[in-house]
This record gives structure tokens, C-alpha cells and sequence, in this order.
């Protein structure tokens, strides 16, 4: 897409912000240049990477859910029917008011999320026990009109890859049960992504418009800002209620249903630039990388020929073992082409020159520069075993950053230093006045309760305003 390489550097890593909206050019994953607010369109390089991560989320969704499609569109009465969700939304939803030169009668909201689309028709779908537990997901573009600062893939006004999944139970139990169902799926997914999460409950006044409680998936970004990356909603009976999703139970009695639903939009590509990348650019794991190994012959003079043949020879074996491999033949000096790769984020270079020829080896290097030889007898081994390594590095850094992000604090004094540099760990007794004193004293917020994590042990103690009883409680700034 670039017209000529550039080769001046990112900004530091540190200048997070800088160096994220610059990378995202570099490495072709989104350009920002499209002329409405908050939209922002996918360079082929990004969507690779984004198929390849939906990939995932699709095989471990696919195991008991159906994949569907619902109409973008939706009539102005039913969106109006929940009242906690008009709430909620009333200030995002986009309208389409006219088609062509005619008014519409009816005017059409472009779904913020899918709720008020798909429980009428789950209304006509469910009738019996039998037809339950029903479980479907729709990957589509939603569209909110934001009002906080927009940014590709953390806030847009149209979200391109907004994965929705919505359940219907007989029980709510059920329904509490399909709650853990998928968070362990989220946390299943995000190993695969070797993005460290924490899990808690969002407080009342954060959950999701019009249900019983709302579970959240948070990592802390490289500047200490929690980005919500995932939430889970118990939804309880509000919607079967407003939309009449019953079904007839043993007895042959017609019974309210029970509901979840659960989303995932591209912020988990923005979590997985942001937690591996370093000032050479993206470091991707090799599962989500579109190239995960780069040939580069070094060739020199009279033995040119005789190294782009052995070259191409390797390209085809690591092709032929299903990886994604790239041979970068182009007439440039080999520093080029590192610069090139370590940008787009490719976790492991294989370089062939005269001497690893003689010798029988190929030298390869992983993003994180570890440097070693495979002899060409056990090519494909060895390059699996290091694309195993960069994995597990890249798992076991994402632990290390969450770890180092992660503070337990008594006093606000502390409070305010620990939520400079990432997610404060506090006792809180629940009650909202002691939150706002939170929020006013400190641009941080209550994250959650309930916290999930093997980094958090859950304690009893003095909630860090008013001294009652509290539990523990997550505080963070976030995206
Ligand atoms: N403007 C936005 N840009 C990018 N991602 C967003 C945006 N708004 C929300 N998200 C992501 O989408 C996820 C699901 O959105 S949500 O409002 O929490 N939940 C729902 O809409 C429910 N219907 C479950 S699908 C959020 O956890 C967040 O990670
Ligand atoms: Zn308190």
C-alpha cells in the first residue's frame, strides 16, 4: 500500500499512543484516513491478521453455537421496547430515516448491537423445552455514534468485527451456567492470543443496559489503561419478558425464558498489537501471524544463483509443512528486508547464505532475536520448535506485564500512585458514594468485583474510604 519503504523508526514504545497510531500505518493493519469520524478501513496485511483471529473464536464458538446473520436494520418500535436498553443506547443508535427521496414511515435504527433484532425472531423460534438451550452468534459491523474520543480498533463508530452471541435457556441457572461457558471460552481464546486478562464483575451502574449483572474481560494496555476487551451479560428474564420469549415447559405451562449475551469486537487485535509490539514494530504470535516465517537468501556474487535455488527449495518445504512462509527475493540489501518483517511482526526469519550452505544449515532468527542454526536435515522441526518458543515467550511476557500492572493498595494515597502505572487492587465495601470518592479523587474507576485472576487473591478488609467490611475490589483507568 506504502509507496516507498520508509525506514525512520516508530516512536518509542513508551510514547504508547504515538507509537500505536503510527504502527498501525507501518504495518498496514487500518488506515485512519477514511473521511468519516470513527470509521476506519482494513489494509489487506490487518485483515489477515483479523481473519486469522476470528478463526480462532469461530472454531471454539463453532463447538456448540451456530454461526447466523441478522438484518443491520431495525424498526424504531421494536429498538423502543426495553426501556433500560433505549436508555443505554438511546444516545449511540444511528437512524436511516429515508430510502432514496422517500421518508420512510417507519424509521430504521442501524444496530448498535443485535438484541432488539433477534429476540422478536427468537420470540417466533422458541416454543418449546426442546428448542432450548439455543445458542447463536453473528460476526457483523455494529454502529454506535461515540461521543469519547474515537480510535481505530479501540473506539469506532462503526465496529467492523463485533462478534455477538446470543442464548436462550429454560432456567436461569442455565443461563448463569452459559455466563461461565463463555468467559472460559474468552480466557481459552485469549491464550490463544497470549493476551493476560483479568475477569470481574462490572458494579451496577456499569453493566449492561437491561441485565442482571455484567461480567467484563480487561487487560492493561503498555500505558496502564485497562481496554475492555470482552463482556459477558446475564440478562435475566427483561428481555423474554418484552419480547415474549416463552416456551412451553413439562407441565405444558408457557414459561418466561432465560438469556445471555456475550461480545467481542477488533479491541482483542488492538490488545494483541499492543501487548507484544516493540520499537521495531508488531510481534505476532505465530498462529495469528499472516507470514510466520520469512526466507531471506544473502546473496552474493558469483554464487547468487546457487542460493536463490536453495532458497526457494526451503520456501516450498515450509509450505509444504503448512506454514505460512514468505521468500523475499527483491533486489534490496538484506538489513531491508529485516526491517521490512520485524514491522509486519513475522515471528521467525530463516537467512540462507553461501556459508550455511556449505556447512548444511540454514541460520535462523525469532523476532525476539534469538539466533541459532538448523541443520536442513531437520528443517521443519526446528522451525516449529522456535515458532513453539516465540509462542510461549510471548505468553509468558504477558503474564509478566499484567503482573507488573497489578498493585494492592490500603490508602488513597497509594491508590493514586498504583493507578499511574496500571490496575489498583483495593478492598470496597459496595456502596456507590465510596466509588464516586474513588473517581473523584482519582481519574480511575471501579473496574469490578468477583475478580477472576490467579494474579488476585480474593481477601477480606476495610474498604480503603469509609472502613466497613470490604471486598476485594479492581480499580483502573481504561480506554
Ligand atoms: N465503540 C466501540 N469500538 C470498539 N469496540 C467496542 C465499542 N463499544 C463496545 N466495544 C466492545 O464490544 C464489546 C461488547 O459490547 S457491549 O456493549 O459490552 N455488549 C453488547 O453489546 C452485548 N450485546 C453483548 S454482544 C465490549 O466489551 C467492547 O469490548
Ligand atoms: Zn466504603
Amino acid at each position: 500500500m506504502q509507496t516507498e519503504e520508509e525506514t525512520t523508526a516508530l516512536p518509542p514504545k513508551e510514547e504508547f499512543s504515538a507509537w500505536y497510531n503510527d504502527l498501525l500505518w507501518r504495518a498496514e493493519i487500518m488506515d485512519v484516513r477514511y473521511p468519516v469520524k470513527g470509521v476506519y478501513v482494513w489494509f489487506p496485511f490487518g485483515f489477515s491478521i483479523r481473519k486469522l483471529t476470528y478463526a480462532i473464536l469461530r472454531q471454539l464458538l463453532d463447538k456448540d453455537h451456530q454461526e447466523t446473520l441478522f438484518p443491520l436494520l431495525i424498526p424504531e418500535q421494536e429498538f423502543m421496547k426495553e426501556a433500560e436498553h433505549i436508555k443505554g443506547f438511546e444516545e449511540e443508535v444511528y437512524w436511516v430515516t429515508h430510502g432514496g427521496l422517500t421518508e420512510l414511515d417507519v424509521k430504521l435504527a442501524l444496530r448498535p448491537t443485535s438484541e432488539t433484532a433477534i429476540y422478536p425472531m427468537y420470540a417466533l423460534w422458541v416454543r418449546s423445552h426442546a428448542d432450548l438451550p439455543l445458542k447463536l452468534y453473528q460476526i457483523v459491523n455494529t454502529f454506535r455514534y461515540e461521543t469519547k474520543h474515537t480510535r481505530p480498533l479501540i473506539r469506532l463508530r462503526e465496529i467492523t468485527s463485533f462478534k455477538e452471541a446470543h442464548t436462550v435457556h429454560a432456567t436461569w441457572d442455565e443461563a448463569a451456567a452459559q455466563v461461565e461457558d463463555a468467559l472460559a471460552l474468552y480466557t481459552t481464546f485469549y491464550q490463544h492470543l497470549c493476551v493476560p486478562i483479568l475477569i470481574s464483575r462490572r458494579p451496577e451502574w456499569d453493566k449492561f443496559p437491561g441485565a442482571d449483572y455484567t461480567m467484563a474481560v480487561d487487560t492493561v494496555m503498555p500505558d496502564g489503561k485497562t481496554l475492555q476487551i470482552g463482556t459477558v451479560h446475564h440478562l435475566g428474564d427483561h428481555f423474554s419478558r418484552t419480547f415474549d420469549i416463552t416456551y412451553e415447559n413439562q407441565n405444558g405451562e408457557q414459561q418466561l425464558a432465560y438469556q445471555t449475551c456475550y461480545g467481542i469486537s477488533e479491541r482483542c487485535i488492538a490488545a494483541l498489537i499492543s501487548m507484544h509490539g516493540d520499537d521495531k514494530g508488531l510481534i505476532l504470535p505465530p498462529e495469528v501471524a499472516p507470514v510466520q516465517v520469512v526466507v531471506v537468501p544473502i546473496i552474493v556474487g558469483k554464487r547468487r544463483d546457487e542460493v536463490l535455488a536453495a532458497a526457494r527449495t526451503i520456501r516450498d518445504q515450509l509450505e509444504a509443512a503448512g506454514l505460512r512462509v514468505k521468500l523475499d527475493e527483491r533486489e534490496i540489501r538484506p538489513g531491508a528486508k529485516y526491517y521490512h518483517w520485524e514491522m509486519r511482526g513475522v515471528p521467525l526469519r530463516v537467512e540462507l547464505g553461501p556459508r550455511d550452505l556449505d556447512n548444511g544449515v540454514v541460520t535462523a532468527v525469532t523476532r525476539s532475536k534469538e539466533k541459532s542454526t538448523i541443520p536442513a536435515a531437520s528443517l521443519i522441526e526446528g522451525v516449529q520448535a522456535l515458532l513453539e518458543q516465540v509462542r510461549n515467550t510471548l505468553a509468558t511476557t504477558g503474564g509478566q506485564h499484567l503482573a507488573a500492572h497489578l498493585k494492592q493498595v490500603e490508602t488513597m494515597d497509594d491508590l493514586k500512585v498504583a493507578i499511574e502505572e496500571g490496575v489498583a487492587i483495593v478492598h470496597w465495601c459496595g456502596d456507590k458514594a465510596c466509588a464516586d470518592r474513588i473517581e473523584e479523587e482519582t481519574e480511575a474507576s471501579v473496574l469490578g468485583t468477583e475478580v477472576r485472576s490467579s494474579l488476585v487473591s480474593k481477601t477480606e478488609g476495610r474498604c480503603l474510604v469509609c472502613g466497613r467490611a470490604g471486598t476485594t475490589t479492581l480499580i483502573g483507568r481504561s480506554y
